[in-house]
């Protein structure tokens, strides 16, 4: 085997390939933190984890020390500092485990077969061998806690977390200015603080470059085939990711909102032009009042985000729409949406355009009277009752071409993929007058869960796809 910094470069990055999120401290490869999700038929089934890891210098041939970040509540981790009792991995390690071992077999087992008679947590083994009921409930009311701690670790630390993928540089993402509630998060905020004051950048991170460079290749070869040049999105089953993994919804759409920034950015730097999310339809207000509200209130939050200096729509220079009935929505969400239009409206970059308080019945309607009011042509006996036209005047009719002229959607091509997540095969009146020739998907992934291996996969079967839609764009046009 190669030397020991080769080995820990490789180790992290099989971590990184294998779908987990990875986040480096301080750009380099011996401290990192991972996300694990709870083994399934475990009671912490459901919940996410974030865990430090610190490789020493005798790595592979000593083992990796590990630290739960948000709290745990289990008989052989410490519930304070979060570390794991070692004896659990030492005893077993040998330089032939590496870090997927880690993830993959030594923490599910902790998991699943706590051992109480060697605790860090005395107070969870002795409740465990006391009343395992009481224990298990407590472990599982605590996980909710946790995750809650999670969320905030995670939503206030990171601004372009891609789901089930390698991690941006860190330097890529935006550091809060606040205490975060566990001290690694601190030490990470103040030193990178500190280099900022001395006006240094972070070192970027080596296994980061070669991770982009490696999606450079790819992309390379991708666009060796016809590559869209717009992709448009059914973000469908945030709800259902909550639920699944037992958290709260607005989790769901919180992630969702994750899986847009990366999906975002792929789409940057394969050269996609357009890309438009379908993010709350004009039905969706018939949803629960409260939810109403959350999604509202998490919409008006990302939008200010997507504002924000060091945020994807900055670095690119995406120009962002809005299409729907914006006055459906409360004020503030309007008026974010309105200033970001504004704001962007001069950037060349791709394009994010975002449907709220949209369905495609409303935008051609809107489009029908916007048309009519253009050429204020009489309404009156426009056409008989066989569908001929009795118009005196024929240039009052409305035509395709004013119509189109007045869609939303009018600065913008068709698109050339509509991929809606979680298996789920309708459109529900989205982009109706748009998409008769698009190539629709409807991967099984739920929309958090939706990652570049996706991505990828559409744009495959796009490609192989193309040379019939090509025809059929080239023999169909929107008639009068
Ligand atoms: C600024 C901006 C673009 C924000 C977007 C935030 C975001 C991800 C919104 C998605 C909203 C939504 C109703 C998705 C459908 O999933 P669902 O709630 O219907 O879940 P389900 O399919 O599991 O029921």
């Amino acid at each position: 085997m190669s030397s020991p910094s080769k080995r820990r470069e490789m180790d992290l990055m099989k971590l990184m390939m294998s779908d987990y999120k990875v986040e480096t401290v301080n750009d380099g490869i011996q401290e990192f933190f991972v996300d694990f999700h709870g083994p399934s038929e475990s009671l912490y089934q459901g919940g996410v984890w974030r865990v430090r890891v610190e490789l020493p210098d005798a790595y592979p041939y000593k083992s990796p020390s590990i630290g739960f970040v948000n709290k745990i509540y289990h008989p052989n981790v410490d519930e304070m500092s979060g570390s794991v009792c070692l004896d659990v991995i030492n005893q077993t390690w040998s330089p032939m485990f590496d870090l997927v071992n880690v993830f993959e077999v030594f923490l599910p087992q902790l998991l699943l077969y706590p051992n109480p008679s060697d605790p860090l947590n005395g107070e969870a083994a002795a409740l465990m061998m006391r009343d395992r009921p009481a224990y298990e409930q407590k472990v599982k009311a605590l996980n909710e806690n946790h995750l809650k701690e999670f969320d905030y670790i995670w939503s206030s630390s990171t601004r372009l977390p891609p789901p089930l993928l390698p991690t941006l540089p860190s330097y890529m993402y935006s550091l809060p200015r606040v205490s975060v509630p566990h001290r690694n998060l601190v030490i990470k905020v103040e030193k990178d603080l500190e280099m900022e004051k001395h006006g240094r950048k972070p070192e970027p991170n080596i296994l980061a470059s070669v991770w982009r460079f490696l999606r450079r290749c790819l992309f390379l070869v991708l666009a060796l085939g016809p590559m869209p040049n717009h992709i448009a999105f059914i973000m469908d089953g945030n709800r259902r990711y909550a639920k699944r993994r037992n958290v709260k919804e607005g989790t769901g759409h919180g992630v969702g909102f994750t899986t847009l920034t990366s999906i975002c950015q792929y789409c940057y730097e394969m050269g996609v032009k357009y890309v438009t999310v379908y993010a709350f339809s004009i039905d969706n207000f018939k949803r629960k009042p409260e939810e109403v509200q959350s999604l509202m209130d998490l919409i008006k939050e990302k939008i200010d985000e997507l504002l924000e200096e060091e945020s994807i729509v900055q670095k690119y220079g995406f120009r962002i729409n809005f299409w729907g009935s914006l006055d459906l929505l409360s004020e503030p969400v309007r008026l974010a949406a309105e200033k970001a239009m504004t704001h962007t409206a001069n950037n060349t970059g791709p394009v994010l355009s975002v449907c709220v308080a949209y369905t495609s019945t409303n935008e051609i309607m809107r489009a029908i009277k916007k048309s009519c009011a253009r050429k204020s042509f009489r309404t009156q006996g426009y056409v008989n009752c066989d569908g001929e036209s009795v118009c005196e005047d024929i240039n009052g009719c409305v035509t395709v071409a004013d119509l189109e002229e007045n869609l939303d959607t009018a600065d913008c091509p068709d698109p050339d993929i509509v991929i809606r997540t979680s298996g789920e095969a309708r459109l529900s009146n989205f982009l109706l007058w748009q998409t008769s020739l698009s190539h629709l998907q409807n991967p099984n992934p739920l929309w958090p869960e939706f990652s570049l291996r996706n991505l990828i996969w559409a744009i495959l079967e796009y490609q192989k796809i193309y040379p019939y839609l090509e025809e059929r764009r080239r023999l169909t046009k929107k008639e009068n």
